[in-house]
Protein backbone atom coordinates (compact mmCIF):
# COMPACT_ATOMS: atom_id res chain seq x y z
CA UNK A 1 0.00 0.00 0.00
CA UNK A 2 2.81 2.27 0.81
CA UNK A 3 4.32 1.77 -2.39
CA UNK A 4 1.41 1.70 -4.37
CA UNK A 5 0.32 5.55 -2.64
CA UNK A 6 3.87 6.62 -4.04
CA UNK A 7 2.96 5.94 -7.75
CA UNK A 8 4.17 2.58 -8.25
CA UNK A 9 2.76 -0.26 -9.97
CA UNK A 10 2.85 -3.38 -7.02
CA UNK A 11 1.95 -6.93 -8.27
CA UNK A 12 1.22 -8.32 -5.27
CA UNK A 13 1.01 -12.38 -4.21
CA UNK A 14 0.64 -14.67 -1.77
CA UNK A 15 0.50 -18.44 -1.47
CA UNK A 16 -2.57 -18.31 0.32
CA UNK A 17 -5.08 -16.50 -2.59
CA UNK A 18 -7.26 -15.16 -0.87
CA UNK A 19 -5.21 -13.25 1.55
CA UNK A 20 -3.86 -11.02 -1.73
CA UNK A 21 -7.92 -11.32 -2.80
CA UNK A 22 -9.11 -10.24 0.11
CA UNK A 23 -6.08 -7.55 0.05
CA UNK A 24 -7.41 -5.70 -3.33
CA UNK A 25 -11.04 -5.99 -2.55
CA UNK A 26 -10.25 -3.75 0.62
CA UNK A 27 -7.63 -1.76 -0.77
CA UNK A 28 -7.27 -1.76 -4.33
CA UNK A 29 -8.42 1.63 -4.80
CA UNK A 30 -5.37 3.08 -2.98
CA UNK A 31 -2.96 2.65 -6.34
CA UNK A 32 -2.28 0.50 -9.10
CA UNK A 33 -2.34 -3.52 -8.14
CA UNK A 34 -1.96 -6.49 -10.02
CA UNK A 35 -2.66 -9.76 -8.58
CA UNK A 36 -0.17 -12.73 -9.72
CA UNK A 37 -1.20 -16.57 -9.40
CA UNK A 38 2.20 -18.06 -9.23
CA UNK A 39 5.57 -16.83 -8.53
CA UNK A 40 6.85 -16.93 -12.45
CA UNK A 41 3.45 -14.58 -12.69
CA UNK A 42 4.96 -12.36 -10.58
CA UNK A 43 8.09 -12.30 -12.35
CA UNK A 44 6.05 -12.01 -15.84
CA UNK A 45 4.59 -9.05 -14.32
CA UNK A 46 7.08 -6.76 -13.47
CA UNK A 47 9.20 -4.98 -15.81
CA UNK A 48 13.38 -6.01 -16.47
CA UNK A 49 14.23 -3.96 -13.23
CA UNK A 50 12.56 -6.51 -10.73
CA UNK A 51 12.02 -5.89 -7.35
CA UNK A 52 11.10 -8.52 -4.81
CA UNK A 53 10.23 -7.61 -1.98
CA UNK A 54 9.07 -10.59 0.39
CA UNK A 55 7.45 -10.16 3.99
CA UNK A 56 7.52 -13.67 5.10
CA UNK A 57 8.06 -15.71 8.49
CA UNK A 58 12.00 -15.89 8.87
CA UNK A 59 13.70 -19.10 8.37
CA UNK A 60 12.57 -21.74 5.26
CA UNK A 61 9.81 -19.71 3.99
CA UNK A 62 12.75 -17.68 2.99
CA UNK A 63 14.53 -20.29 0.54
CA UNK A 64 11.70 -21.37 -0.46
CA UNK A 65 10.16 -18.40 -2.04
CA UNK A 66 13.81 -16.67 -3.05
CA UNK A 67 14.41 -20.12 -4.46
CA UNK A 68 11.80 -20.52 -6.64
CA UNK A 69 12.13 -17.23 -7.89
CA UNK A 70 15.64 -17.39 -9.16
CA UNK A 71 14.89 -20.85 -10.67
CA UNK A 72 11.90 -19.23 -12.49
CA UNK A 73 14.10 -16.33 -13.35
CA UNK A 74 16.73 -18.37 -14.48
CA UNK A 75 14.66 -20.18 -17.19
CA UNK A 76 13.19 -17.34 -18.67
CA UNK A 77 14.26 -13.79 -18.06
CA UNK A 78 17.96 -13.28 -19.80
CA UNK A 79 19.38 -9.72 -18.96
CA UNK A 80 16.98 -8.65 -16.41
CA UNK A 81 17.93 -7.15 -13.15
CA UNK A 82 16.52 -9.26 -10.13
CA UNK A 83 16.86 -7.94 -6.63
CA UNK A 84 14.94 -10.02 -3.93
CA UNK A 85 14.67 -7.77 -0.71
CA UNK A 86 13.76 -9.85 2.80
CA UNK A 87 12.10 -7.18 5.12
CA UNK A 88 11.51 -9.56 7.41
CA UNK A 89 13.37 -10.70 10.39
CA UNK A 90 15.54 -13.25 9.03
CA UNK A 91 18.68 -14.94 11.18
CA UNK A 92 21.70 -12.49 10.17
CA UNK A 93 23.61 -15.36 9.69
CA UNK A 94 21.18 -16.93 7.27
CA UNK A 95 21.26 -13.41 5.48
CA UNK A 96 24.57 -13.79 5.04
CA UNK A 97 24.52 -17.25 3.52
CA UNK A 98 21.65 -16.36 1.44
CA UNK A 99 23.41 -13.46 -0.46
CA UNK A 100 26.34 -15.60 -0.90
CA UNK A 101 24.11 -18.51 -2.57
CA UNK A 102 22.34 -15.75 -5.20
CA UNK A 103 24.87 -13.86 -5.68
CA UNK A 104 25.96 -16.84 -7.07
CA UNK A 105 23.43 -16.62 -9.51
CA UNK A 106 23.23 -13.06 -10.54
CA UNK A 107 20.93 -11.87 -8.22
CA UNK A 108 21.13 -9.06 -5.57
CA UNK A 109 20.05 -10.28 -2.45
CA UNK A 110 19.33 -7.65 0.33
CA UNK A 111 18.40 -8.15 4.03
CA UNK A 112 16.46 -4.99 4.80
CA UNK A 113 15.39 -4.50 8.27
CA UNK A 114 12.26 -2.89 8.75
CA UNK A 115 10.90 -1.25 11.85
CA UNK A 116 7.95 0.40 12.60
CA UNK A 117 5.30 -2.42 12.77
CA UNK A 118 1.52 -1.54 10.64
CA UNK A 119 1.75 1.82 10.88
CA UNK A 120 5.30 2.12 10.04
CA UNK A 121 4.68 -0.13 7.44
CA UNK A 122 1.64 2.20 5.93
CA UNK A 123 3.41 5.73 6.64
CA UNK A 124 6.71 5.16 6.38
CA UNK A 125 9.35 3.04 8.00
CA UNK A 126 12.93 2.89 9.07
CA UNK A 127 14.60 0.83 6.65
CA UNK A 128 17.99 -1.05 7.30
CA UNK A 129 19.77 -2.04 4.26
CA UNK A 130 22.54 -4.38 4.15
CA UNK A 131 23.24 -5.49 0.67
CA UNK A 132 25.99 -4.99 -2.19
CA UNK A 133 26.79 -1.53 -3.79
CA UNK A 134 25.33 -3.13 -6.58
CA UNK A 135 21.47 -4.02 -4.67
CA UNK A 136 21.60 -0.36 -3.33
CA UNK A 137 21.92 1.37 -6.58
CA UNK A 138 19.04 -1.32 -7.78
CA UNK A 139 16.77 -0.24 -5.41
CA UNK A 140 17.45 2.31 -3.62
CA UNK A 141 15.43 4.81 -5.08
CA UNK A 142 12.11 3.18 -4.45
CA UNK A 143 13.47 2.30 -0.61
CA UNK A 144 14.07 6.53 -0.25
CA UNK A 145 10.72 6.90 -1.28
CA UNK A 146 8.68 4.70 0.70
CA UNK A 147 11.04 5.28 3.99
CA UNK A 148 10.30 7.63 7.02
CA UNK A 149 11.97 10.59 7.33
CA UNK A 150 14.75 11.38 9.72
CA UNK A 151 14.60 14.74 11.72
CA UNK A 152 16.45 16.57 8.66
CA UNK A 153 13.65 15.21 6.22
CA UNK A 154 16.03 12.39 4.63
CA UNK A 155 14.80 9.23 4.46
CA UNK A 156 15.38 6.54 7.26
CA UNK A 157 17.04 4.25 4.69
CA UNK A 158 20.61 3.72 3.80
CA UNK A 159 23.11 1.09 3.21
CA UNK A 160 25.00 0.08 6.61
CA UNK A 161 26.90 -1.92 4.74
CA UNK A 162 27.19 -5.57 3.00
CA UNK A 163 24.98 -8.57 3.20
CA UNK A 164 23.77 -9.08 6.48
CA UNK A 165 24.67 -5.69 7.80
CA UNK A 166 21.44 -4.57 7.99
CA UNK A 167 19.48 -7.51 9.14
CA UNK A 168 22.19 -7.31 12.12
CA UNK A 169 21.03 -3.63 13.20
CA UNK A 170 17.41 -4.34 12.72
CA UNK A 171 18.52 -7.90 15.43
CA UNK A 172 19.84 -5.39 17.98
CA UNK A 173 17.70 -2.22 17.17
CA UNK A 174 15.11 -4.73 18.50
CA UNK A 175 17.25 -5.91 21.42
CA UNK A 176 17.42 -1.92 22.75
CA UNK A 177 13.37 -2.23 21.54
CA UNK A 178 13.07 -4.70 24.73
CA UNK A 179 15.37 -3.21 26.86
CA UNK A 180 13.44 -0.10 27.00
CA UNK A 181 10.18 -1.81 26.93
CA UNK A 182 11.35 -3.53 30.17
CA UNK A 183 12.29 -0.64 31.45
CA UNK A 184 9.35 0.91 31.08
CA UNK A 185 6.82 -1.42 32.05
CA UNK A 186 9.00 -1.87 35.78
CA UNK A 187 8.37 2.09 36.02
CA UNK A 188 4.72 1.73 35.25
CA UNK A 189 4.62 -1.34 37.70
CA UNK A 190 6.07 0.48 40.67
CA UNK A 191 4.16 4.00 39.97
CA UNK A 192 1.13 2.28 40.21
CA UNK A 193 2.10 0.04 43.21
CA UNK A 194 3.10 3.10 44.86
CA UNK A 195 1.07 5.89 43.89
CA UNK A 196 -1.83 4.37 42.33
CA UNK A 197 -3.91 4.34 39.42
CA UNK A 198 -4.97 7.71 39.04
CA UNK A 199 -1.31 8.76 38.80
CA UNK A 200 -0.47 6.55 35.81
CA UNK A 201 -1.89 8.90 33.03
CA UNK A 202 -0.50 12.17 34.70
CA UNK A 203 2.94 10.25 34.80
CA UNK A 204 3.02 8.87 31.64
CA UNK A 205 2.51 12.42 30.20
CA UNK A 206 5.35 13.88 32.19
CA UNK A 207 7.46 11.21 30.72
CA UNK A 208 6.61 11.91 27.19
CA UNK A 209 7.17 15.67 27.55
CA UNK A 210 10.31 15.34 29.47
CA UNK A 211 12.99 16.90 28.03
CA UNK A 212 15.36 13.95 27.96
CA UNK A 213 12.48 11.38 27.38
CA UNK A 214 9.63 11.25 24.99
CA UNK A 215 9.61 8.82 21.77
CA UNK A 216 7.15 6.27 20.47
CA UNK A 217 7.20 3.79 23.33
CA UNK A 218 6.29 6.21 25.86
CA UNK A 219 3.62 7.85 23.59
CA UNK A 220 2.08 4.38 23.22
CA UNK A 221 2.36 3.88 27.42
CA UNK A 222 0.11 7.09 27.36
CA UNK A 223 -2.66 4.84 25.90
CA UNK A 224 -1.76 1.45 27.27
CA UNK A 225 -2.22 3.16 30.94
CA UNK A 226 -5.45 4.62 30.18
CA UNK A 227 -7.35 1.75 28.31
CA UNK A 228 -9.90 0.50 30.09
CA UNK A 229 -12.40 -2.58 29.39
CA UNK A 230 -16.11 -1.14 28.71
CA UNK A 231 -18.48 -2.67 31.59
CA UNK A 232 -18.80 -2.89 34.97
CA UNK A 233 -15.99 -0.65 36.87
CA UNK A 234 -14.25 0.08 33.41
CA UNK A 235 -11.15 -2.09 34.82
CA UNK A 236 -7.53 -1.16 33.26
CA UNK A 237 -7.69 -3.68 29.72
CA UNK A 238 -3.55 -3.94 31.31
CA UNK A 239 -5.19 -6.25 34.24
CA UNK A 240 -6.82 -8.60 31.45
CA UNK A 241 -3.58 -9.40 29.76
CA UNK A 242 -1.96 -12.87 30.87
CA UNK A 243 1.44 -12.18 32.04
CA UNK A 244 2.89 -14.59 29.29
CA UNK A 245 5.53 -12.76 26.48
CA UNK A 246 6.35 -14.37 23.52
CA UNK A 247 9.24 -13.24 21.42
CA UNK A 248 9.77 -14.13 17.36
CA UNK A 249 13.45 -14.65 17.67
CA UNK A 250 15.46 -11.25 17.57
CA UNK A 251 15.66 -10.73 21.13
CA UNK A 252 16.98 -13.80 21.84
CA UNK A 253 19.73 -13.83 18.93
CA UNK A 254 20.93 -10.66 19.62
CA UNK A 255 21.76 -12.17 23.24
CA UNK A 256 23.24 -15.45 21.65
CA UNK A 257 25.23 -12.95 19.33
CA UNK A 258 26.47 -11.04 22.28
CA UNK A 259 27.49 -14.13 24.05
CA UNK A 260 29.61 -15.63 20.69
CA UNK A 261 30.78 -11.66 20.08
CA UNK A 262 32.24 -11.73 24.27
CA UNK A 263 29.73 -8.09 24.33
CA UNK A 264 28.32 -7.52 27.39
CA UNK A 265 24.37 -6.27 26.63
CA UNK A 266 23.15 -6.84 30.69
CA UNK A 267 19.90 -4.54 29.99
CA UNK A 268 19.00 -6.32 26.85
CA UNK A 269 19.82 -9.72 28.66
CA UNK A 270 17.34 -8.97 31.19
CA UNK A 271 14.64 -7.91 29.06
CA UNK A 272 15.04 -11.12 27.52
CA UNK A 273 15.32 -13.42 30.38
CA UNK A 274 12.55 -11.55 32.00
CA UNK A 275 10.29 -12.81 29.36
CA UNK A 276 11.65 -16.54 29.63
CA UNK A 277 10.68 -15.94 33.02
CA UNK A 278 7.13 -14.94 32.13
CA UNK A 279 6.65 -18.72 30.83
CA UNK A 280 7.30 -20.20 34.16
CA UNK A 281 3.82 -19.84 35.78
CA UNK A 282 4.15 -22.64 37.85
CA UNK A 283 7.02 -22.14 39.35
CA UNK A 284 6.04 -18.74 40.13
CA UNK A 285 2.96 -20.19 42.38
CA UNK A 286 5.40 -22.57 43.99
CA UNK A 287 7.72 -19.25 45.33
CA UNK A 288 4.38 -17.01 45.75
CA UNK A 289 2.86 -19.56 48.38
CA UNK A 290 6.51 -19.85 50.13
CA UNK A 291 7.74 -16.34 50.26
CA UNK A 292 5.34 -13.72 49.06
CA UNK A 293 7.37 -10.50 48.92
CA UNK A 294 6.43 -8.47 51.79
CA UNK A 295 6.67 -4.72 50.37
CA UNK A 296 7.30 -2.21 53.00
CA UNK A 297 5.74 0.71 52.65
CA UNK A 298 7.73 3.61 50.32
CA UNK A 299 8.90 7.06 52.47
CA UNK A 300 9.59 8.90 49.39
CA UNK A 301 6.98 11.47 48.29
CA UNK A 302 5.82 10.78 44.71
CA UNK A 303 7.30 14.25 43.37
CA UNK A 304 10.81 12.50 44.70
CA UNK A 305 10.02 9.18 42.92
CA UNK A 306 9.18 10.69 39.73
CA UNK A 307 12.40 13.03 39.72
CA UNK A 308 13.95 9.51 40.54
CA UNK A 309 12.14 7.66 37.49
CA UNK A 310 13.27 11.17 35.30
CA UNK A 311 17.32 10.61 36.15
CA UNK A 312 17.32 6.89 36.25
CA UNK A 313 15.25 6.27 33.07
CA UNK A 314 16.62 8.93 30.96
CA UNK A 315 20.36 7.05 31.87
CA UNK A 316 18.96 3.35 31.44
CA UNK A 317 17.35 4.04 28.10
CA UNK A 318 20.79 5.30 26.71
CA UNK A 319 22.74 2.77 28.35
CA UNK A 320 20.78 0.38 26.60
CA UNK A 321 21.53 2.15 23.53
CA UNK A 322 25.41 2.14 24.25
CA UNK A 323 25.44 -1.79 24.35
CA UNK A 324 23.61 -2.07 21.48
CA UNK A 325 25.52 0.11 19.58
CA UNK A 326 28.70 -1.62 20.69
CA UNK A 327 27.62 -4.87 19.79
CA UNK A 328 26.41 -3.46 16.29
CA UNK A 329 30.15 -2.28 16.13
CA UNK A 330 31.92 -5.08 17.20
CA UNK A 331 30.20 -7.41 14.96
CA UNK A 332 31.03 -4.83 12.44
CA UNK A 333 34.80 -5.47 12.66
CA UNK A 334 34.52 -9.35 12.67
CA UNK A 335 32.30 -9.94 9.87
CA UNK A 336 33.74 -6.44 8.16
CA UNK A 337 30.38 -4.76 7.32
CA UNK A 338 32.19 -1.39 8.31
CA UNK A 339 28.67 -0.30 9.79
CA UNK A 340 28.64 3.36 10.92
CA UNK A 341 26.89 4.12 14.14
CA UNK A 342 25.79 7.25 13.07
CA UNK A 343 24.25 5.93 10.17
CA UNK A 344 22.44 3.14 12.40
CA UNK A 345 20.78 5.84 15.10
CA UNK A 346 20.14 8.07 12.07
CA UNK A 347 17.54 5.34 10.05
CA UNK A 348 16.45 5.33 13.82
CA UNK A 349 15.32 8.81 13.76
CA UNK A 350 11.53 7.89 12.10
CA UNK A 351 9.39 5.46 11.48
CA UNK A 352 10.94 2.52 14.05
CA UNK A 353 9.71 1.12 17.53
CA UNK A 354 12.69 3.20 19.17
CA UNK A 355 12.01 6.46 17.52
CA UNK A 356 12.64 8.89 20.13
CA UNK A 357 13.75 12.73 20.55
CA UNK A 358 17.31 11.25 22.47
CA UNK A 359 18.49 9.94 18.71
CA UNK A 360 19.41 13.78 17.92
CA UNK A 361 22.26 13.34 20.38
CA UNK A 362 24.06 10.64 18.51
CA UNK A 363 24.29 13.66 15.47
CA UNK A 364 27.70 15.54 16.51
CA UNK A 365 30.89 14.03 17.31
CA UNK A 366 32.85 15.23 20.44
CA UNK A 367 35.49 18.14 19.64
CA UNK A 368 38.64 15.73 20.16
CA UNK A 369 38.99 13.59 17.71
CA UNK A 370 39.05 10.11 18.40
CA UNK A 371 42.51 9.32 18.07
CA UNK A 372 43.96 12.30 20.27
CA UNK A 373 41.33 11.09 22.71
CA UNK A 374 42.18 7.70 22.93
CA UNK A 375 45.97 7.57 22.44
CA UNK A 376 47.76 6.46 25.68
CA UNK A 377 44.81 4.98 26.57
CA UNK A 378 44.72 1.95 24.21
CA UNK A 379 48.64 0.55 24.06
CA UNK A 380 49.89 -0.05 20.88
CA UNK A 381 49.11 -3.48 18.96
CA UNK A 382 52.49 -5.58 18.80
CA UNK A 383 50.98 -6.84 15.40
CA UNK A 384 48.97 -4.06 13.30
CA UNK A 385 46.81 -6.25 11.71
CA UNK A 386 45.58 -7.93 14.81
CA UNK A 387 41.66 -7.45 15.00
CA UNK A 388 40.64 -5.22 17.77
CA UNK A 389 39.06 -6.59 21.08
CA UNK A 390 35.56 -6.17 22.08
CA UNK A 391 37.10 -3.98 24.95
CA UNK A 392 39.17 -1.37 22.31
CA UNK A 393 35.69 -0.89 20.27
CA UNK A 394 33.69 -0.26 23.31
CA UNK A 395 36.17 2.72 23.95
CA UNK A 396 36.09 3.57 20.80
CA UNK A 397 32.72 3.92 20.51
CA UNK A 398 32.50 5.55 23.70
CA UNK A 399 34.50 8.36 22.81
CA UNK A 400 32.62 8.79 19.51
CA UNK A 401 29.43 9.78 21.56
CA UNK A 402 28.81 13.51 21.57
CA UNK A 403 29.25 15.47 24.75
CA UNK A 404 25.02 16.18 25.00
CA UNK A 405 24.74 12.04 25.03
CA UNK A 406 27.66 11.56 27.66
CA UNK A 407 26.42 14.07 29.75
CA UNK A 408 23.02 12.12 30.54
CA UNK A 409 24.63 8.60 30.09
CA UNK A 410 27.60 8.56 32.02
CA UNK A 411 25.79 11.11 34.89
CA UNK A 412 26.85 10.67 38.45
CA UNK A 413 23.70 12.51 39.46
CA UNK A 414 21.34 9.95 37.19
CA UNK A 415 23.39 7.07 38.34
CA UNK A 416 22.74 7.87 42.13
CA UNK A 417 18.86 8.00 41.53
CA UNK A 418 18.65 4.95 39.40
CA UNK A 419 20.49 3.79 43.05
CA UNK A 420 18.01 5.19 44.28
CA UNK A 421 15.23 4.10 42.10
CA UNK A 422 15.97 0.61 42.66
CA UNK A 423 16.37 0.93 46.51
CA UNK A 424 12.49 1.86 46.12
CA UNK A 425 12.07 -1.34 44.14
CA UNK A 426 13.46 -3.34 46.54
CA UNK A 427 11.88 -1.77 49.68
CA UNK A 428 8.35 -2.91 47.61
CA UNK A 429 9.10 -6.25 47.39
CA UNK A 430 9.06 -5.13 43.61
CA UNK A 431 11.02 -6.78 40.92
CA UNK A 432 13.10 -4.69 37.96
CA UNK A 433 15.41 -7.22 36.17
CA UNK A 434 16.12 -4.64 33.63
CA UNK A 435 16.81 -1.63 35.24
CA UNK A 436 18.53 -3.41 38.08
CA UNK A 437 20.71 -5.36 35.35
CA UNK A 438 21.30 -1.38 33.95
CA UNK A 439 22.47 0.11 37.36
CA UNK A 440 25.20 -3.01 37.93
CA UNK A 441 26.14 -2.46 34.39
CA UNK A 442 26.99 0.73 35.13
CA UNK A 443 27.87 0.54 38.37
CA UNK A 444 30.37 -2.14 37.53
CA UNK A 445 31.70 0.01 34.90
CA UNK A 446 32.61 2.74 37.60
CA UNK A 447 35.18 0.51 39.23
CA UNK A 448 38.40 0.18 37.19
CA UNK A 449 39.30 -2.88 38.86
CA UNK A 450 36.57 -5.83 38.85
CA UNK A 451 37.32 -6.58 42.35
CA UNK A 452 35.56 -9.88 42.18
CA UNK A 453 37.41 -11.42 38.98
CA UNK A 454 40.53 -12.46 41.48
CA UNK A 455 38.07 -14.29 43.53
CA UNK A 456 37.25 -15.92 40.34
CA UNK A 457 40.52 -16.45 38.68
CA UNK A 458 42.01 -18.19 42.14
CA UNK A 459 39.24 -20.86 42.48
CA UNK A 460 39.45 -21.67 38.86
CA UNK A 461 43.09 -22.42 39.97
CA UNK A 462 42.29 -24.02 42.83
CA UNK A 463 39.75 -26.57 41.32
CA UNK A 464 40.75 -26.64 37.40
CA UNK A 465 44.79 -25.45 37.35
CA UNK A 466 43.65 -22.69 35.10
CA UNK A 467 46.05 -20.46 35.62
CA UNK A 468 46.09 -16.49 35.97
CA UNK A 469 47.94 -13.05 35.46
CA UNK A 470 49.51 -11.05 38.21
CA UNK A 471 49.37 -7.39 37.86
CA UNK A 472 52.85 -7.35 38.95
CA UNK A 473 54.73 -9.61 36.99
CA UNK A 474 54.35 -10.87 32.97
CA UNK A 475 53.28 -14.46 32.42
CA UNK A 476 50.55 -16.57 33.82
CA UNK A 477 50.93 -18.50 37.58
CA UNK A 478 49.57 -21.26 38.75
CA UNK A 479 49.62 -22.08 42.57
CA UNK A 480 48.85 -25.16 45.44
CA UNK A 481 45.92 -23.04 47.16
CA UNK A 482 44.93 -25.45 49.82
CA UNK A 483 46.52 -24.28 52.79
CA UNK A 484 48.17 -26.92 55.19
CA UNK A 485 48.10 -26.82 58.82
CA UNK A 486 51.99 -26.20 59.12
CA UNK A 487 51.79 -23.35 56.49
N1 LIG B 1 4.41 -7.35 12.14
C1 LIG B 1 5.30 -6.39 12.34
O1 LIG B 1 5.03 -5.34 12.94
C2 LIG B 1 6.68 -6.55 11.80
C3 LIG B 1 7.11 -7.75 11.26
N2 LIG B 1 8.38 -7.89 10.80
C4 LIG B 1 8.85 -9.17 10.25
O2 LIG B 1 8.30 -9.33 8.93
C5 LIG B 1 8.08 -10.71 8.66
C6 LIG B 1 6.62 -10.92 8.30
O3 LIG B 1 5.84 -10.48 9.39
P1 LIG B 1 4.24 -10.46 9.38
O4 LIG B 1 3.77 -9.88 8.09
O5 LIG B 1 3.83 -9.83 10.64
O6 LIG B 1 3.94 -12.01 9.43
P2 LIG B 1 2.62 -12.85 9.07
O7 LIG B 1 2.69 -14.06 9.91
O8 LIG B 1 1.45 -11.95 9.09
O9 LIG B 1 2.85 -13.27 7.55
C7 LIG B 1 3.74 -14.28 7.16
C8 LIG B 1 3.68 -14.45 5.65
O10 LIG B 1 4.61 -15.47 5.29
C9 LIG B 1 3.97 -16.38 4.38
N3 LIG B 1 4.60 -17.69 4.47
C10 LIG B 1 4.92 -18.38 5.58
N4 LIG B 1 5.50 -19.56 5.26
C11 LIG B 1 5.56 -19.60 3.89
C12 LIG B 1 6.06 -20.54 2.97
N5 LIG B 1 6.64 -21.68 3.38
N6 LIG B 1 5.94 -20.27 1.66
C13 LIG B 1 5.36 -19.12 1.25
N7 LIG B 1 4.88 -18.18 2.06
C14 LIG B 1 4.98 -18.42 3.38
C15 LIG B 1 2.52 -16.38 4.87
O11 LIG B 1 1.69 -16.90 3.85
P3 LIG B 1 0.22 -17.44 4.22
O12 LIG B 1 -0.61 -16.21 4.39
O13 LIG B 1 -0.15 -18.25 3.03
O14 LIG B 1 0.35 -18.24 5.48
C16 LIG B 1 2.32 -14.88 5.12
O15 LIG B 1 2.06 -14.19 3.94
C17 LIG B 1 8.53 -11.47 9.91
O16 LIG B 1 9.86 -11.87 9.74
C18 LIG B 1 8.42 -10.41 11.00
O17 LIG B 1 9.25 -10.70 12.09
C19 LIG B 1 9.24 -6.84 10.77
C20 LIG B 1 8.87 -5.63 11.27
C21 LIG B 1 7.59 -5.38 11.86
O1 LIG C 1 10.37 -6.26 14.54
C1 LIG C 1 9.39 -5.89 15.14
C2 LIG C 1 9.33 -4.50 15.65
O2 LIG C 1 10.51 -3.81 15.48
C3 LIG C 1 8.29 -6.87 15.40
O3 LIG C 1 7.15 -6.29 15.90
C4 LIG C 1 8.77 -8.04 16.22
O4 LIG C 1 7.83 -9.06 16.13
C5 LIG C 1 8.96 -7.67 17.70
O5 LIG C 1 9.68 -8.67 18.34
P1 LIG C 1 9.03 -9.74 19.36
O6 LIG C 1 7.79 -10.30 18.64
O7 LIG C 1 10.12 -10.74 19.54
O8 LIG C 1 8.66 -8.96 20.59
Amino acid sequence: RNLARKGYHVVIYNRTHSKAENFLRHYGHEGKFTRASTLNDVLCKLPTTKIVFLMLSAGKAIDIVSDELVAEAHKRLEGDQLSIIDGGNSFYKDTMERCKRYDEKGVEFIGLGVSGGKEGALLGPSLMFGGSERGWEWTHEVLEKIAAKDFHGKPCVTRLGPNAAGHFVKMVHNGIEYAIMGMIAEIFNLLRATIGDRGLGISSDSLLEHPDLGGFLLELMRHVVRKRELGSGHPLVLDKIKDIAGHKGTGLWTCQSALELGCPIPSIQAAFEERAMSAQYAVRSVYSDAMKPSGLKTTVSAEGLMNRVYGALSLAIRQAFSQGLILIRVASKKYEWDIDVQQCTRVWEGGCIIRMPLLREFETRPKETLDKKTKGLIPAKEDPDEPPTADEITREVWWAFSPEFRKIAFDKKRHHQLQELIHTFVDAGIPCHVLSSTLNYVTQMCHERMETIPYIQAMRDGFGGHGFERIDLDGRYNLEWTIHAEE
